[in-house]
């Protein structure tokens, strides 16, 4: 085979990072955008030992699974990787995936706990401002590109993110204000954030490329009487070269400094730089998963290692002896200290700190839930669990690939993975959660 061959092949299952794999004389063939069951026509643009890849030029006979994707960017944006299959088809596939990546007959791995939301979920958003034929655009970058698709209605995130910042575009054009420019390092208005919470109450952060904000007041005035659902904007100063939105200092320009969102009874603070998940309907049968994988715990001590603003802690709180957080984002910490006292929880002590650095000082520990970025869990820290025998671990993983990496150097040191999860917090797109229940051999 090579590069610019057209064949024939039938899409066997999802690999895992979302493309279709088939097989051509016994060759491995990936194909982006493809359903299970589709028999494609491709042109192969790459060709590996092991593998090819290839590009649907016609679908010839089309998957019972595969259906018309909703939205209209879909063939620029390449955000919603998974919006050509039904939602079914799409659990299933996290499921297969999943089983695919742990291969291992006594790890029970469970259904993929679906979204009731499938659609508007995604309650924080970060798009990129650019230009086209002089009128101010924003949406997402055009697959393997940094050139913005001009979006005005993204239907996973909530229709009231949508208007404001179709309504911040609209008001930035005619106050003629700048748009960054990534090539020259020019230009004032890089990126808007928007997070909603249950409420619908909005919090918008705008990231500029100055130290200067003053050019954006009007702007503010006239965004926040036109949409009362604003409780809260921030700017983000940002003017070094780099590919990270949010710059290091934000200051609060209007309204509340806090969005406050309810998750299982408890009421958590959200600030423009905190962590928090963002499917929220998915995040409480998440966090009521993690309470049933602990069982009783009444007795016993947990650390919540990547607490974020404290979210599992808080709702461990109530029927642990005492629960420990780690955090490296002050300002996270910062919330969930404050949750702890405005619920008057006393049994929670949060630290500032990496887990790596922290973890070890803990020596009274029983449990721990992990939830760490998708880079899993630094070297460091499985050494120190081998060392400490914890009896359980809960750990939340976004990135299955090194939760399994994770899961393999535990088991070196006598852990077992019992069973896992998959939670789809991120419907409509490839990503896939896993909650996996690890414990200590004869324990
Ligand atoms: C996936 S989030 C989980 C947060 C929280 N458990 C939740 O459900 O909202 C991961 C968190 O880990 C924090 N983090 C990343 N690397 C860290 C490290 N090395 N040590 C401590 N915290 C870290 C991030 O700031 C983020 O808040």
């Amino acid at each position: 085979m090579k590069k610019g061959d057209i064949i024939n092949v039938k899409i066997d299952k999802i690999a895992f990072g979302g493309e279709g794999l088939g097989f051509y004389e016994n060759l491995a063939v990936f194909v982006p955008m493809s359903v299970p069951g589709d028999i494609v026509k491709i042109k192969i643009i790459s060709v590996k030992k092991n593998y090819a890849r290839g590009l649907i030029e016609e679908i010839l006979e089309k998957s019972s699974g595969r259906i018309e994707p909703r939205c209209k960017y879909f063939n620029k944006c390449g955000g919603c990787n998974f919006m050509m299959m039904d939602y079914k088809t799409q659990l299933d596939c996290k499921t297969d995936i999943v089983k695919n990546l742990i291969r291992d007959e006594k790890v029970i791995v469970n259904k993929t706990l679906g979204s009731k939301n499938s659609y508007n979920y995604r309650n924080k958003v970060i798009q990129p401002f650019g230009t086209k034929n002089h009128k101010i655009i924003s949406g997402f970058y055009m697959k393997k590109t940094h050139e913005v698709v001009d979006m005005d209605n993204c239907i996973i995130q909530p229709k009231i993110s949508n208007k404001i910042i179709r309504k911040i575009k609209e008001i930035a054009q005619k106050q003629s204000i700048t748009i960054y420019n990534e090539k020259k390092h020019s230009g004032f208005l890089r990126n808007v954030m928007v997070r909603v919470n249950k409420k619908n109450e909005a919090m918008v952060v705008f990231i500029i490329n100055s130290n200067k904000y003053e050019v954006l007041n009007p702007l503010i005035k006239k965004l926040t009487d036109s949409i009362k659902e604003i409780k809260s904007v921030y700017v983000s100063f940002n003017t070094i070269k780099t590919n990270v939105a949010l710059g290091k200092k934000v200051k609060r320009l209007y309204g509340e400094y806090f969005l406050y969102e309810d998750i299982c009874g408890y009421k958590f603070r959200i600030s423009p730089k905190s962590f928090f998940q963002i499917n929220l309907f998915q995040t409480e049968r998440l966090y009521n998963l993690v309470l049933d994988l602990l069982g009783d715990i009444k007795n016993k001590n947990i650390l919540d290692a990547y607490s974020g603003t404290g979210t599992i802690s808080t709702l461990m709180s109530k029927r642990a002896k005492f629960v420990y957080g780690i955090e490296m984002v002050e300002s996270s910490v910062k919330d969930a200290k404050l949750t702890a006292k405005e619920n008057s929880i006393k049994n929670v002590e949060f630290i500032t700190g990496k887990v790596e650095d922290e973890i070890d000082k803990l020596k009274d520990i029983d449990i721990v839930v992990f939830d760490p970025p998708r880079k899993g869990l630094d070297s460091s820290i499985i050494k120190v669990l081998g060392k400490r025998k914890i009896e359980n671990i809960i750990y939340i993983s976004c990135d299955p690939s090194t939760f399994i990496r994770d899961v393999k150097l535990l088991e070196e040191y006598g852990y077992i993975l019992e069973e896992v999860h998959p939670v789809d917090m991120f419907p409509q797109t490839s990503h896939i959660e896993v909650v996996g229940k690890i414990r200590l051999k004869n324990v």
